[in-house]
């Protein structure tokens, strides 16, 4: 090709990444060219990180159950426990390698041979080494230097490739690794051919622009692809794991709802949230996402947590308008409220309606629902005793249905019984716009 075909071929294309950030604004900027947004992978670390959580223990049968359900998911990697971490641990591992599924089974080692050798021998697709390089950890965990590091780094990397399985080789806590040494011992295990290497965020600490230049750093001195690993102490692990992606990463490490050391790492269905709106095409094509609520129930239970309230898609009030001015543009159209459209998790969208923030709007809606017939001007009227009830105390939908079914047959509504001082209220229950759908009970998310 010559040199203006090239440079037309060039401007056609940023033209056309342009165009596509326009039309879709929360999408990869076109000034982000070697952005992975629309080309990520998941490495998903329930069985490894997730291992790690205060709560967590995993029998083989639900080792092997949430195994199954992240592969029929369609996460490019599952990761594992150390088969030397225990005995059980290791036929674990041997046993989820027999399995065949779709996605790669990795198991996560020390940078150390004994360790290495036993990898090996289980019959997984991959290994993925790790050796801490901050000051921290090379005083007070390993007590390595980083010429030591580099060597044993070297002959782990060296023995595993021997075998014909992916090798990835990691830097524990490389956010508060000096630079020079961690690109250091990048370029070195990038020269002797790795499959990724690793940045992990082992503490929590780093925010989306020091994500963002790490990665672009470390993607002009190796050859291979980035992955990174962001634990949520600060909040910012679903952030960084985008902007790890924006600046060049190819592969995340997540866990269902996020478990793992401390508060965990970033969670798999937040993640999914962040990256439909980015890239909704190659999400919806490649990943399951109607099967994150039974993921995510799957794991809670088996650690025994309650789905956060707030947890993205599958909170209990994820998809729940309240206020008057919501509901009513909702119910016009419900993109004004929703950058998410539940239907793409296989959710279903609801209005509470039965509160003293509610609008006539909303009301209106319900009372077509109950098949009634009222003009505007009733259903504003009866709006306002709903909001007067309201005011006194907590409403659940029997007492709204009640209100407007006594408005309409035109006798007076009977005094309710104030609810006792905090009595819990037991069957608030909201109202949904699709009639069909099950109506659900406040969710109780009293931590254990
Ligand atoms: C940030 C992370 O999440 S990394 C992954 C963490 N995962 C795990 O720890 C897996 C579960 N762990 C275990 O079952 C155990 O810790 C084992 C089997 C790995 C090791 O157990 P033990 O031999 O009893 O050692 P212990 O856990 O007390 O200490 C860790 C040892 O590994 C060494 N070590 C720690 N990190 C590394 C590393 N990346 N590479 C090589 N050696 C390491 C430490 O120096 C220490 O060695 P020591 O015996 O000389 O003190
Ligand atoms: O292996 C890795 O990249 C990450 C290890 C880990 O869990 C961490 O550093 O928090
Ligand atoms: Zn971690």
């Amino acid at each position: 090709m010559t040199d203006n075909n090239n440079k037309f071929q060039a401007v056609t294309e940023s033209a056309a990444a342009a165009a596509n950030f326009q039309q879709n604004p929360y999408g990869p900027n076109p000034a982000d060219f070697l952005s992975n947004v629309n080309n990520f992978q998941l490495i998903d670390s329930t069985l490894r990180e997730g291992e790690q959580f205060a709560n967590s223990f995993f029998s083989t049968e639900k080792k092997i159950e949430i195994a199954k359900a992240l592969d029929d998911f369609g996460v490019d990697y599952i990761e594992l426990t150390s088969p030397v971490a225990s005995e059980q641990s290791r036929k674990d591992c041997e046993a989820i390698c027999k399995l065949g599924l779709k996605a790669k089974i990795l198991t996560h080692i020390r940078c150390h041979m004994d360790d290495a050798k036993v990898a090996v021998e289980t019959g997984v697709d991959g290994v993925d080494v790790v050796i801490g390089t901050s000051k921290f950890l090379r005083q007070y965990s390993h007590g390595k230097d980083m010429n030591y590091i580099a060597k044993s780094a070297i002959e782990v990397i060296e023995f595993v490739k021997s075998k014909g399985i992916e090798i990835r080789f990691s830097s524990e806590d490389s956010f508060r690794s000096d630079l020079v040494d961690l690109l250091n011992i990048y370029k070195t295990v990038s020269k002797i051919g790795v499959n990724r290497v690793g940045i992990a965020d082992t503490v929590g600490c780093a925010n989306p622009r020091q994500v963002y230049e790490l990665v672009r750093t470390l993607k002009s001195v190796v050859s291979c692809d980035i992955e990174c690993h962001f634990h949520n102490d600060t909040g910012c692990a679903i952030a960084n794991a985008y902007t790890a992606l924006e600046g060049g990463a190819r592969l995340i490490d997540v866990c269902v709802l996020g478990i793992g050391e401390r508060n965990g790492i970033t969670p798999l269905g937040g993640l999914m949230a962040r990256m439909i709106v980015a890239s909704p095409q190659y999400v919806k094509s490649k990943y399951k996402l109607h099967k994150i609520r039974d993921i995510e129930n799957l794991v809670a239970e088996a650690v025994e947590v309650n789905i956060p309230f707030n947890n993205p898609i599958t909170g209990f009030c994820a998809f729940t308008h309240k206020a008057g001015i919501h509901a009513k543009a909702i119910l016009a159209n419900p993109s004004t409220y929703e950058i998410l459209d539940p239907h793409d998790f296989g959710m279903k969208r609801y209005i509470h309606f039965a509160n003293r923030l509610t609008g006539w709007n909303a009301i209106k809606s319900r009372v077509d629902q109950l098949n009634l017939n009222l003009t505007d001007s009733q259903v504003k009227e009866v709006t306002a005793k709903i909001k007067k009830m309201g005011d006194i105390r907590p409403l659940n939908i029997d007492d709204v249905d009640s209100i407007i079914k006594d408005f309409h047959s035109g006798i007076t509504t009977p005094a309710l019984k104030p609810a006792k001082e905090n009595e819990p209220i037991e069957d608030s229950v909201d109202i949904l716009l699709d009639p069909q759908g099950p109506a659900f009970k406040k969710a109780k998310t009293v931590a254990k």
